[in-house]
């Protein structure tokens, strides 16, 4: 279970509010979370695995205060970011997962055997030696994942994963996250996408807009960009 309570973020050097005092529990399967060009949820999902810390409150994974816990709490949660590349190091394929593993399995030849059947197990195994360089952007999204699922995380943050994929990988990638035996919150930018999850958090100017059904939560933000509703009371 993924618990906020007053988590607020401000900008580290402008003291800008970023984030208001946010309160949630997060304890569905599969959440989707929505909303307009910064306006804070990478912030929001960023404070599950300490990537942001909150300057006032605090967020919890599985009791764990995430500030105080982030070691323990990053092998619980695993982060899948847009672009790949800001996770994919080795030159390799192969290697790149028994990075993500060189603090589980000691052994090279145990861990080189584990990443192979992580490779395998994303659709990837024959790809296992070849450059990273040389895999599609769709490859490499599933390799960046194949890194992340390896150290068996219970929870899957997803931050706008097939944003820079094209139809038929945005499908094959999106059926494949949520077929996964994790908690997924997935940030997505996709509505129909979103639409699938059992829970969806609009997020708006700092704060939770919505948060509620998929199809209500969609309609909301439609109406939201178009201006047919406010978050805020009007003054
Ligand atoms: N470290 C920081 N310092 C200052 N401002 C920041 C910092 N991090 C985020 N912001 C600002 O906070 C706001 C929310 O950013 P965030 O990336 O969380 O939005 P987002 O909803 O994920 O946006 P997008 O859909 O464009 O990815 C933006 O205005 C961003 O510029």
């Amino acid at each position: 279970m993924i618990e906020f309570k007053d988590a607020a973020v401000v900008a580290p050097d402008s003291g800008v509010p970023i984030l208001e005092p946010t309160s949630l529990r997060l304890t569905e399967r599969h959440i989707s979370i929505i909303g307009a060009n910064g306006g804070g949820k990478s912030t929001l999902v960023r404070l599950i695995n300490g990537l942001v810390l909150p300057s006032e409150g605090s967020v919890e994974v599985e009791g764990l205060d995430v500030a105080r816990h982030g070691p323990k709490v990053r092998r619980i949660v695993g982060f899948l970011f847009t672009d790949p590349s800001a996770q994919l190091i080795m030159p390799t394929a192969i290697e790149d997962v028994m990075l993500s593993l060189r603090r589980t399995i000691d052994k090279k030849d145990e861990r080189a055997d584990a990443a192979l059947a992580a490779l395998e197990e994303i659709g990837l195994g024959d790809r296992a030696d070849v450059s990273v360089n040389a895999l599609s952007g769709g490859q490499r999204q599933l390799l960046a994942l194949a890194g992340v699922l390896a150290v068996t995380p219970r929870i899957l943050i997803a931050d706008e994963p097939t944003t820079l994929l094209d139809l038929r990988w945005r499908a094959h990638v999106g059926s494949l996250l949520r077929s996964l035996p994790v908690q997924l919150i997935e940030v997505t930018h996709d509505l129909d996408s979103a639409a699938r999850a059992e829970r969806t958090l609009v997020i708006d100017d700092g704060g939770v807009a919505f948060d509620g059904s998929p199809i209500e939560a969609v309609a909301f933000y439609r109406d939201l960009m178009f201006g047919r509703v406010s978050r805020r009371p009007s003054a």
